[in-house]
């Protein structure tokens, strides 16, 4: 694996009386998928949330690129390179598939004149968006209208939202919710065709999506990790096997 680009040390976040998260730490690889399952409630999604900078932890640090980030909010981190797409759909439904991506590029890359140029002038963004839809195997759907694609696409063009602000890591929270086997193959496909530039987070709960393209799996339990390693390592964990997969089974 790859340089580390975000590390996360002891992060605990607690709801009123309630420690959602229990003093987890994570390294995300350049390179690498590194997924995150556990139980319902276990805590995956509040750790991508401050992983982006959408919550703040009440106890840890978080470095990418070796800067301290755990102070920064979510827009300068998103700008410094960290991208992440959410559990619902996102998209703007009414607009293009390429306007979804170019509006992405554009927020990311405010400029106080931007407010004065239409944005389709914005030479920047629509490169910016055309990569990302060739990156995503979008390319053929950029003038579709993006609340007509499948499930599938849609999913598939949050990816290319997030690919269209130049990430170097990607926080994906269940990108193949509701896909079918064939969507499925297709994201997979896609992010295997992505990692080698990007460290991926990836919360997931299709276990087999999971072993299939992962390089690293962590396993929260109630707030803590209970297992770190290897994918063929956490499938042989008595401990993962009774906390989690055994459930599954
Ligand atoms: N904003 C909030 N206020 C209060 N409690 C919260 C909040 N967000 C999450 N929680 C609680 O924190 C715990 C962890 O929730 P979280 O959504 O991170 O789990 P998860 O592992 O992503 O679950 P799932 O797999 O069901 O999406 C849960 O007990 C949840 O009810």
């Amino acid at each position: 694996m790859g340089t580390v680009l975000l590390s996360a040390k002891n992060i605990v976040r607690r709801f009123g009386g309630l420690t959602a998260i229990d003093k987890v730490s994570i390294d995300l690889h350049q390179g690498a998928v590194h997924a995150v399952i556990g139980t319902n409630g276990a805590g995956k999604s509040t750790l991508v949330s401050i992983l982006s900078g959408e919550l703040p932890p009440n106890e840890g640090s978080i470095f990418m690129n070796q800067a301290d980030i755990t102070a920064w909010p979510q827009p300068r981190r998103a700008r410094a390179g960290l991208g992440r797409s959410y559990q619902r759909t996102t998209i703007f439904p009414n607009l293009s598939v390429h306007e979804n991506c170019r509006l992405a590029a554009q927020a990311n890359k405010q400029k106080f004149w931007s407010w004065a140029s239409a944005a389709k002038h914005c030479a920047y963004s629509n490169e910016a968006a055309d990569r990302a839809l060739e990156l995503a195997g979008l390319a053929r759907d950029a003038a579709r209208i993006a609340g007509l694609l499948s499930h599938g696409g849609k999913r598939q063009l949050e990816i290319a939202m997030g690919l269209a602000t130049h990430p170097q890591i990607l926080l994906l929270d269940e990108p193949l919710a509701g896909m079918g086997p064939e969507e499925t193959e297709r994201m997979l496909g896609l992010l295997e065709s992505l990692k080698s530039d990007l460290a991926i987070l990836l919360v997931e709960h299709d276990m087999d999506a999971v072993f299939k393209i992962s390089d690293v799996i962590t396993v929260m339990v109630n707030g803590s990790v209970i297992a770190h390693g290897e994918p063929g390592a956490i499938r042989n964990d008595p401990q993962v096997q009774t906390a989690y997969l055994g459930e599954e089974q």
